[in-house]
């Protein structure tokens, strides 16, 4: 990719809209737009000063293509750094293309997905993790992965990372002025307030490490695995949260034979739902693969919704035994896991069963950890609301309350484990009293680690993996 030419690019949408924007960056945008723009004000847009606006004709010769609005970002004053011009026209596919065309042929070259992007990161305008970040705003599709993208992307705990870095490039340089004195026994670096720095970078590290978790979930959305025995209407349950016909529904027990997974929205936080097949003991070979998956499923969510048949349990005392030791399986399997008991069917309850069954569920969830119990009738939605309520709650008490930063990326996440290792080893140098010129080796490491994330070390390949996942005109 050369990076001293002039690209051009559709920003928005491709397909017919109201305006489109045609993004015009390199050292000679100016020059090349400048010609087939013919001012309403007559002045010449090379002449214009950076962030303005202005409004005239885009001209293929005589010919008119389109009344445009033409702004003008000057160098270094941009979104790359470089010149840049923006045309923003009729929405119309053929303008587009027109426009796009006419520019081409007139020097500009079409640019290569997050070539922008890539270009502002170049130009020191952003680091590589706030490039990133860029890409994860245009893909956030709730609150939570909008404000991780956000914070990131205004530099996020790439700050953090690059103050450590600079002091740690502090001691590593006074390290190594150490070996020029070998002789003398000279410590230009204090080892205590080295100490310090050591045991700094370590709690950094750690809670940004700590956070990928959290942040992985955030940003594919909260698994929920929905579980219990055939024909409970667990299908039922999730079509009626996504509000659409996802699983297929029968009184056929064992009619969801592989897991169902789709992904919600609710009060701004992704949840990932996932319907699986009936658990139960069984010799259909077919439905004990999906209840082996089942149990995966329940291990890789985080938080369980366990149905029951409240028409069922509320008349046959043996049903109710059963889930009491269902309940009990699980909860011995995954005690940390919140749990919610879900008596389907109510609307096949009469009032006064409805009461009772209250009270033998009360008395289940009070013998497990972390397990609560709601009534509801996925068929007629009653308590579905309810269910997204308590759904929200189990994330707000949890996660999401951490407002600290959060990594999302499994590159930075890869980055700073290899950071912490190296930072150990310096650690474990120290208290050996190792020379110099040792721990100087493992600092360098640990440095280099830390420049991955924010881009001061860097190679073409890591650059083209990264901007290759980003659209044209990004
Ligand atoms: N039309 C349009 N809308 C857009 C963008 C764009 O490039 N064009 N953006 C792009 O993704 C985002 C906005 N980001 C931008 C970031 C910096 C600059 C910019 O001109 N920076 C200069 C001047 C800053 C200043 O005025 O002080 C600079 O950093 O030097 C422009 C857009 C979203 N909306
Ligand atoms: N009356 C009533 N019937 C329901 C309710 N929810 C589900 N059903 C019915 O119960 C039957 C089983 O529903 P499914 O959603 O297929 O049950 P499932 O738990 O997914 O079953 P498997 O996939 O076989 O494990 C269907 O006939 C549903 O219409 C409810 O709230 N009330
Ligand atoms: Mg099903």
């Amino acid at each position: 990719m050369k990076l001293n030419d002039t690209i051009v690019a559709l920003a928005t949408p491709s397909g017919a809209g109201a305006i489109a924007v045609i993004r015009v960056s390199g050292p000679d945008a100016l020059n090349i737009v400048a010609p087939l723009f013919k001012a309403k004000s007559n002045k010449p847009l090379e002449d214009q000063p950076t962030h303005t606006i202005h409004l005239g004709n885009v001209m293929d010769g005589e010919r008119t293509i389109d009344e445009v609005l033409a702004s003008v970002f000057r160098a270094p004053k941009s979104y790359t750094g470089e010149e840049t011009v923006e045309l923003s026209c009729h929405g119309s596919p053929y303008i587009q293309q027109e426009i796009i065309q006419l520019l081409i042929r007139k020097g500009c070259r079409s640019a290569e997905a997050g070539e922008f992007t890539l270009r502002a990161f170049l130009n020191a305008k952003m680091d590589l993790s706030q490039a990133e970040a860029v890409a994860d705003l245009i893909n956030s599709e709730n609150a939570a992965s909008h404000q991780m993208a956000m914070q990131q992307m205004r530099g996020g705990f790439s700050n953090e990372i690059a103050k450590l870095r600079e002091e740690l490039l502090n001691f590593a340089s006074l390290i190594e002025l150490e070996l020029d004195f070998a002789e003398e026994d000279v410590e230009f670096a204090n080892r205590d307030q080295f100490r310090d720095l050591v045991s700094r970078i370590q709690t950094v590290l750690k809670r940004l490490i700590d956070s990928f978790a959290t942040g992985n979930v955030l940003k594919n959305g909260i698994p929920v695995a929905i579980v219990g025995e055939p024909n409970v209407g667990k299908s039922t349950l999730l079509n009626a949260l996504l509000n659409e016909e996802r699983a297929i529904v029968s009184d056929i027990a064992g009619t969801t034979r592989d897991t169902i997974e789709d992904e919600m929205s609710i009060g701004g936080v992704g949840f990932r739902f996932i319907d699986t097949a009936g658990i139960r003991e069984t010799k259909d070979v077919v439905e004990s693969i999906g209840i082996k998956k089942t149990f995966e499923k329940i291990s890789q969510a985080q938080v369980v919704v366990y149905l029951v048949d409240s028409s069922q349990i509320a008349v046959n005392r043996e049903r109710l035994q059963e889930v009491r030791v269902e309940i009990e399986k699980i909860k011995n399997k995954f005690p940390q896991k919140p749990l919610l008991i879900i008596a389907n069917k109510t609307d096949r309850l009469a009032e006064e069963e409805v009461e009772n069954l209250k009270e033998k569920l009360q008395d289940i969830s009070s013998h497990a950890e972390r397990a609560e119990f709601l009534l509801l009738s996925a068929k007629t939605n009653l308590g579905v609301e309810e269910l997204k309520d308590r759904l929200l709650e189990f994330v707000n008490t949890g996660a999401l309350r951490n407002s600290d930063t959060i990594v999302t990326n499994s590159r930075h996440y890869a980055a700073l484990l290899k950071a912490l290792e190296e930072i150990n080893k310096v650690e474990d140098g120290l208290n050996a009293d190792l020379s110099g010129d040792l721990l100087a080796i493992d600092i360098r490491q640990a440095l280099h680690h830390f420049g991955e994330i924010t881009g001061e070390i860097t190679n073409d390949d890591l650059l083209g993996n990264i901007f290759a996942n980003f659209c044209i005109g990004k």
